[in-house]
């Protein structure tokens, strides 16, 4: 069940931005029934699990102005950070490669007026246009720590911020990870799972 807006009163978001969200959600139950976007089992949390979760990364990045955002998905979470983003001028560039979720986030796009670019293509072809270009790049639920730095490290050799949350396995990743390159990490909680991180890595050099 979709809960009121007045249960979604707390956030620190404008009324507008709030009636977004919630158009996000009412369409993504409508299009789940159809095109099984995001896991059954998440859909009935939708709110804190992705909406609420994807929303605290905006605050991480306060001043970001061009986020990419790696397999959106169905929107988790760069549709959400372009649509709370859009009164501080960011745009979100979704790279996602599965043409279902990309119809999804262009309708939410258009419907919303998110400032949200649509890359239906693999974010190995993505990434190498937009080094030296965003400021924030992040993706959930899309790899390990490793294989994540992997793909971006050229990114953020330029000086993009890295945000990538993670779950409990955060701090063994990171172990992984620093197998490889030394970087800054800063490990984060999460507003939304007492048991989640969110990673925000810079500085990242090769050890090779
Ligand atoms: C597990 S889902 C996570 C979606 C979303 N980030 C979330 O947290 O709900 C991973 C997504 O990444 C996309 N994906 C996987 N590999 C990709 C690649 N190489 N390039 C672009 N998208 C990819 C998949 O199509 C899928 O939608």
């Amino acid at each position: 069940m979709i809960a009121p807006a007045s249960a979604h009163a707390n956030l620190n978001v404008s009324r507008e931005t709030l009636e977004k969200l919630e158009l996000l959600e009412r369409e993504l139950r409508r299009w789940q029934a159809i095109k099984n976007l995001v896991g059954p089992a998440t859909l009935d949390r939708t709110w804190d699990r992705h909406i609420v979760d994807s929303l605290q990364l905006l605050d991480l990045a306060p001043e970001a102005k061009t986020w990419v955002d790696l397999g959106s998905g169905a929107g988790f979470p760069g549709l959400v950070l372009a649509i709370a983003g859009q009164e501080k001028g960011l745009t979100v560039h979704l790279v996602e490669s599965n043409s279902r979720k990309c119809a999804f986030l262009r309708q939410i796009a258009r419907l919303t007026g998110a400032p949200a670019v649509v890359h239906e293509a693999r974010l190995e072809a993505v990434i190498p246009g937009f080094v030296g270009k965003a400021d924030v790049v992040s993706a959930r639920a899309l790899a390990s720590l490793t294989q994540l730095l992997e793909w971006t490290e050229p990114m953020l050799k330029a000086g993009t911020i890295g945000l990538f949350p993670k779950g409990r396995d955060a701090e063994s990743e990171l172990t992984e990870a620093l197998k490889r390159w030394t970087f800054k990490a800063d490990v984060l909680p999460s507003r939304t799972d007492s048991e989640a991180r969110i990673l925000r890595i810079t500085s990242i050099e090769s050890l090779t």
